[in-house]
C-alpha cells in the first residue's frame, strides 16, 4: 500500500519567491481507502498528487509502495501503480487518436513493449465490454476520434483508462470540476461504481464540500502544506458542511479560502 513519510517540497528555495508546498506530510493508506482532500488555495493538494504520481520528486521524505521507496522513480515507471484523472477533460487522453487506440494505450500501460500495441478482435471485445459499463454509448463509437467527444464523455473515458489496469492508487484531481452539474453527477456516479467494484485505493481532491463529505471513507484537510485533520469514516458520516468549515477554521485559525469552493 502507499505511504508518505515526512514528505516536504519547497519551490524556489532561498529566493524571494520561496514557497513551502508540502511540510513533512505523513499519509498512510489502508487498502481500499477512498480519501477526499479539501484545503485552501495553495495548500499543497496538487503538489501532493504530483509527488505521488512522480511528476515531481520531494525534497525530503519517502514515498513508499508496498514498503519500497519510489520517490525517485520517474512518472512513466510508476504508471503501472498510479492512475490519474485530471480536471481538464483534454488531459489524459490523446485527442487525435480513436477511442479504441486510446484504450489500447491504457491497456499496455506498465506492460512490456513488444506485446503488441495493436487492437485485435479479442481486445476490441474487451474494450466494448468496458465501455458498455459506462452506459453512455461509447461502445458503438470505437473509431471516433477522442478530440470530438464532449467533456463528460472524455472524462468517462479518462476514468476508464486510468483504472483499466487496476492501479494501486487512483488519483482524482478535481476531475468533475470542469463539467456541468449533470455530467459531473454522471462522472461521480461512475467513479463510485468503478472504485467500489475494483476496490481501488483512491485519493480525490475536490472543492465541493458536500462531495468531500459524501464520497469515500476518509476526509483529509490541508492548509499551508500540512495535513491538519484526517477524519475517519464514522465521524465523516454524520458531518455537515458547516461543521466541516467550522472544524477547518478552529484548527487552522482562519476561514477556508478557496476561490473555487462549492458548498454542495
Ligand atoms: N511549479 C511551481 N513553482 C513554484 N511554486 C509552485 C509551483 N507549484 C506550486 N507552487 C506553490 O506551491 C504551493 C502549493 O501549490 P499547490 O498547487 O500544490 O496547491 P493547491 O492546494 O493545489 O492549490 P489550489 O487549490 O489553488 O489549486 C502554492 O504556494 C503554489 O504557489
Amino acid at each position: 500500500m502507499l505511504e508518505l513519510v515526512k514528505v516536504s517540497k519547497l519551490f524556489n528555495p532561498g529566493t524571494p519567491d520561496e514557497k513551502v508546498a508540502l511540510m513533512s506530510i505523513n499519509l498512510k493508506f489502508n487498502p481500499g481507502d477512498f480519501v477526499t482532500v479539501i484545503g485552501s488555495n495553495g495548500a499543497g493538494k496538487s503538489t501532493l498528487m504530483n509527488i505521488i504520481s512522480g511528476v515531481m520528486n520531494p525534497d525530503m521524505g519517502e514515498v513508499l509502495m508496498e514498503g519500497h521507496e519510489i520517490q525517485q522513480l520517474p512518472e512513466h515507471r510508476r504508471s503501472r501503480w498510479v492512475g490519474r484523472v485530471f480536471q481538464d477533460p483534454m488531459a489524459g487522453t490523446a485527442p487525435r487518436m480513436s477511442i479504441e487506440e486510446n484504450l489500447a494505450m491504457a491497456y499496455m500501460r506498465g506492460k512490456k513493449r513488444g506485446l503488441g500495441w495493436g487492437v485485435n478482435a479479442a481486445k476490441r471485445v474487451l474494450f466494448r465490454e468496458q465501455l458498455q459499463r459506462l452506459g453512455i454509448g461509447l461502445e458503438n463509437r470505437l473509431n471516433a476520434k477522442v478530440g470530438l467527444l464532449s467533456g463528460g464523455e472524455r472524462q468517462a473515458l479518462s476514468l476508464l483508462m486510468a483504472t483499466f489496469t487496476k492501479p494501486q492508487i487512483l488519483l482524482l484531481d478535481e476531475h468533475t470540476a470542469a463539467l456541468d452539474p449533470a455530467r459531473a453527477e454522471l462522472i461521480t456516479r461512475l467513479t463510485e461504481e468503478i472504485v467500489s467494484e475494483l476496490k481501488l485505493t483512491t485519493l480525490m481532491v475536490t472543492h465541493n464540500m458536500e462531495q468531500a463529505i459524501r464520497l469515500g471513507n476518509r476526509l483529509v484537510m490541508m492548509d499551508k502544506g500540512r495535513i491538519i485533520l484526517d477524519i475517519p469514516e464514522e465521524r465523516k458520516r454524520s458531518l455537515t458542511v458547516s461543521q466541516l468549515l467550522g472544524e477547518f477554521e478552529r484548527i487552522s485559525g482562519h476561514q477556508l479560502s478557496d476561490d473555487r469552493i462549492v458548498l454542495g
